[in-house]
């Protein structure tokens, strides 16, 4: 279970409202540095994200994540009656954080004293965003730029650089970082043998690596399934199964 402290780890990860179709299919994902999840309407974004956070339960699967996770969903409540100041303040003790520059760095112009349903949009979005990273270690963000101006939009992308992050993205604001696309699928390679591991890990389309002691599950886009079964195969590797 160690090694996961700072980042997450959805392991085999599978989702489904009810008796409804699977929303999610035995995902396995590995978060350090920033990761970008893209995909269709639909596809399960917002599901995975709600996951990791911690704020849905899968249907089944595993979940390794650290203490503290800021986590901006993909509406913030518009309801909220308390103000933006008394719930920061809160957000703060909660987390043992100090006030944070969050807001002045986002150009956040609105009432801080006024209750944050009458807030606009951009506003609402810069405190969701403001009491997320009071957290430390990993956060969670879905479309984190929705209402943000160019200003703060380009201030946020600023602001995850160096962060443990998983984020969705539909306008590519984080053109360098890590993509995982829900829509694309994978192929999961099961491997026994394992050498090579940092080869395996550096290998285009390999989404995750999980290993344990000589074995190791490799997600990889399914473009390029063959090529990674291939350099495995090449490094010595023993495969075990293909799904
Ligand atoms: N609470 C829920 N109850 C039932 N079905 C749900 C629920 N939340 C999501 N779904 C279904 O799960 C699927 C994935 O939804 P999700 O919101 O995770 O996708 P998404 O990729 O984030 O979509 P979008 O890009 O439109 O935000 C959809 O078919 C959706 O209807």
């Amino acid at each position: 279970m160690g090694g996961y402290l700072d980042g997450v780890l959805l392991d085999q990860v599978s989702k489904r409202y009810g008796r409804g179709p699977w929303v999610l299919r035995d995902l396995t994902l590995e978060v350090t540095g920033t990761v970008v999840l893209t995909g269709a309407n639909g596809t399960g974004k917002s599901t995975l994200l709600k996951i990791a956070a911690g704020v849905l339960k899968p249907s089944s699967g595993r979940v390794v994540r650290p203490a503290s996770v800021g986590y901006v969903p993909e509406r913030f409540p518009s309801d909220v009656k308390m103000s933006a100041s008394s719930y920061l303040a809160h957000m703060g003790r909660v987390r043992g954080a100090g006030a944070n520059d969050v807001l002045e760095r986002l150009g956040f112009v609105g009432s801080l004293s006024a209750p944050m349903s009458e807030l606009s949009k951009g506003n609402a979005q810069k405190v969701a965003l403001a009491q997320a990273f009071l957290a430390t270690d990993l956060l969670v963000f879905d479309e984190p730029w929705t209402g943000l101006d160019p200003e703060a939009a380009a201030e946020l992308c600023v602001m995850l650089e160096g962060r443990t992050a998983l984020v969705s993205d539909h306008e590519g604001h984080l053109e360098s970082a890590t993509r995982v696309d829900l829509a694309g699928g994978h192929v999961t390679i099961e491997l026994s043998r394992v050498v090579g591991l940092d080869a395996l890990e550096a290998l285009e389309g390999v989404q995750s690596v999980l290993s344990r002691g000589s074995s190791a599950r490799v997600v990889v886009a399914p473009d390029r399934s063959d090529q990674v079964l291939a350099e495995a195969l090449r490094l010595g590797c023993s495969v075990r199964s293909v799904r």
